[in-house]
């Protein structure tokens, strides 16, 4: 589990409170409240349904709620007039579930919306240098810029929408489901991808996200959406110790357990590194277990626990 960087809990990046949204008769959050705070990986868990991409559209203003408050940055975000609205904007970058590329365009010319968009007055020669920077910054070979999305397979999609969430060298970073439909390698590395640059830059992530290795990796708190709102937010650890039937079935299920199960190994494999001496013998107990965690881990078929009931999905 990564520390928790966030040691100053009034350092608040998103604030919302009170939060109602409803579609028609459809009432899909009900007096939410979750804090965001500056520079942490906060993934965002609740079954199919439970409205986190909901939540994310209405932090970023593309949804009205009913009532509620959303602050970010400090600043109220409902009700602005657009150039203040807009300033706002600016310093979060957002990628959708899928990568939202536009197909028409490049790999580059994707990258450069945003700073067509906001920095019009950007010479043309700065904007493509802007752009063939972030695609590397992103773990693309520099030839992919004039790649058109099609001719991409999915990590690299990602990697692409990434690289435009930060054409704007945000401060804050939206992602929906960014491991959703990789495979498990390109997925870690994904993950791996997503916590140097949340390092290196500063960033702060909220992550919604169905697969539990991205929680275990890379996630310094995790809020959980249920019945209507966030019902629980902590290190999973913090979770764990809750007594909330949802969060123990995800958490201690089959795949919760291979997961931990997985990190658990990760930590040993560093830990040997460090320390290759005094990890010896635990890490051969821990491989035993990691090999049962493999097999259930990111994007193993559901299987039966020791109870036989079925592994549970994720939504
Ligand atoms: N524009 C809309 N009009 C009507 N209903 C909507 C709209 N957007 C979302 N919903 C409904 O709101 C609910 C929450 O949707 P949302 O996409 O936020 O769920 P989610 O938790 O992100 O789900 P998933 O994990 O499957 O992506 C769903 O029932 C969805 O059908």
């Amino acid at each position: 589990m990564p520390h928790d960087r966030a040691s100053n809990a009034d350092d608040i990046i998103v604030e919302v409170k009170g939060l109602r949204n409803s579609f028609g008769e459809s009432v899909i959050h009900d007096n939410l409240d979750l804090q965001v705070r500056r520079g942490e990986i906060l993934g965002v868990v609740g079954g199919s349904g439970t409205g986190k991409s909901v939540l994310m559209r209405s932090i970023i203003g593309l949804q009205t709620p009913d009532t509620g408050e959303i602050t970010v940055f400090g600043e109220p975000t409902i009700g602005r007039d657009e150039t203040e609205a807009t300033d706002i904007r600016k310093r979060w970058g957002v990628l959708f579930q899928g990568g939202a590329l536009f197909s028409t365009l490049t790999v580059a010319e994707n990258v450069q919306v945003p700073l067509r968009e906001f920095y019009r007055e950007l010479p043309r020669s700065l904007i493509d240098e802007i752009a063939s920077y972030k695609v590397v910054m992103t773990g693309l070979p520099a030839d992919a810029g004039p790649k058109y999305p099609a001719e991409l397979s999915g990590g690299m999609k990602k990697r692409a929408g990434l690289a435009r969430a930060l054409a704007l060298d945000p401060e804050l970073l939206f992602l929906d489901e960014p491991t959703a439909g990789l495979d498990p390698i390109g997925a870690a590395a994904f993950d791996e991808l997503i916590r140097s640059l949340s390092r290196t830059l500063g960033l702060t992530v909220f992550l919604i996200t169905h697969d539990l290795d991205t929680l275990y990796a890379i996630c310094d708190r995790v809020a959980v959406l249920a019945e209507k709102r966030v019902i629980a937010v902590g290190t999973i650890d913090e979770l764990l110790e809750t007594d909330q039937p949802w969060i123990q079935e995800y958490f201690k299920g089959p795949r919760g357990r291979a997961a931990a199960s997985t990190q658990e190994l990760q930590d040993t494999d560093r830990e040997a590194d460090a320390h290759p001496t005094e990890v010896a013998t635990n890490r051969t107990d821990t491989r035993s277990q990691g090999t049962l965690a493999d097999d259930h881990a990111r994007g193993a078929t559901p299987t039966t626990d020791d109870t036989g009931r079925k592994a549970t999905g994720t939504g």
